[in-house]
């Protein structure tokens, strides 16, 4: 259905909240657990703000999902470019990474970008790229986590952000992140289904990565933004 343009945002962008209430929403960059240890640059509210036919597409995954139980959680959309700047000048900096024992427990921070776990020019700045998971749609919503096990270790131990295992936490610079690595069978089985969803409505995933999806369906002209998220 069609919605009102979403107020403060460039014309073709809309809040998700307003085109799908129902999809879950952890917005981590916009506090500070996450990689980088602070709210990063930006990020001035904990909105997934999207293209519209992008969050349109997210929402005829999320009708397909609740149909079958689940539901999508989202923890990354739209990404001011000065964020991404922000990111460059977090993994040069020599600044101890404090977060690394949760969110990087094997590589040093200098080496996020060659090994492809962030990325220089990020479609998340086009608005068509999306970081989501999936929850159980009767699961209470989980407060953003505060601290946590490495994001590859066992389950129980890992940030508590969703009551199904996806085989490592969101946003794990490890290769059990990597959406074909070797899981557990039920991690698998979730992996294989958020893929499934997001596929049919013409998401791909990026390979190293089971949560970050970029959107293929047809939008209008692309470009790199950088307002604020608010
Ligand atoms: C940083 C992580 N959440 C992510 O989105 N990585 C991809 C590669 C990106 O930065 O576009
Ligand atoms: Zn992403």
């Amino acid at each position: 259905p069609a919605v009102a343009q979403s107020a403060g945002l460039p014309e073709g962008f809309v809040r998700l909240r307003e085109r799908d209430p129902s999809i879950r929403q952890d917005m981590r960059y916009a506090g500070p657990f996450n990689f980088t240890g602070r709210r990063v640059p930006g990020y001035l509210a904990g909105e997934c703000i999207l293209l519209r036919p992008v969050a349109d597409a997210l929402a005829r995954a999320q009708a397909r999902l609740l149909a079958e139980g689940y539901s999508l959680k989202v923890y990354d959309c739209y990404r001011p470019e000065r964020a991404v700047r922000a990111f460059v000048a977090w993994a040069q900096s020599p600044e101890p990474d404090r977060m690394a024992p949760i969110f990087s427990p094997a590589i040093h921070k200098s080496q996020q970008f060659a090994l492809g776990y962030i990325a220089k020019r990020s479609r998340h700045s086009l608005g068509i790229a999306v970081d989501v998971g999936l929850v159980r749609a009767d699961e209470p919503d989980l407060p953003t986590p505060r601290e946590a096990g490495p994001c590859d270790g066992p389950f129980a131990q890992r940030a508590r952000e969703s009551s199904l295992d996806m085989g490592t936490a969101y946003d794990c610079s490890a290769a059990a992140s990597a959406t074909a690595a070797r899981v557990a069978p039920a991690a698998r089985a979730n992996r294989d289904r958020l893929v499934g969803a997001l596929a049919a409505e013409g998401f791909r995933n990026y390979r190293l990565e089971w949560w970050h999806f970029d959107y293929g369906g047809p939008t209008p002209p692309l470009r790199v933004w950088d307002f604020p998220v608010k």
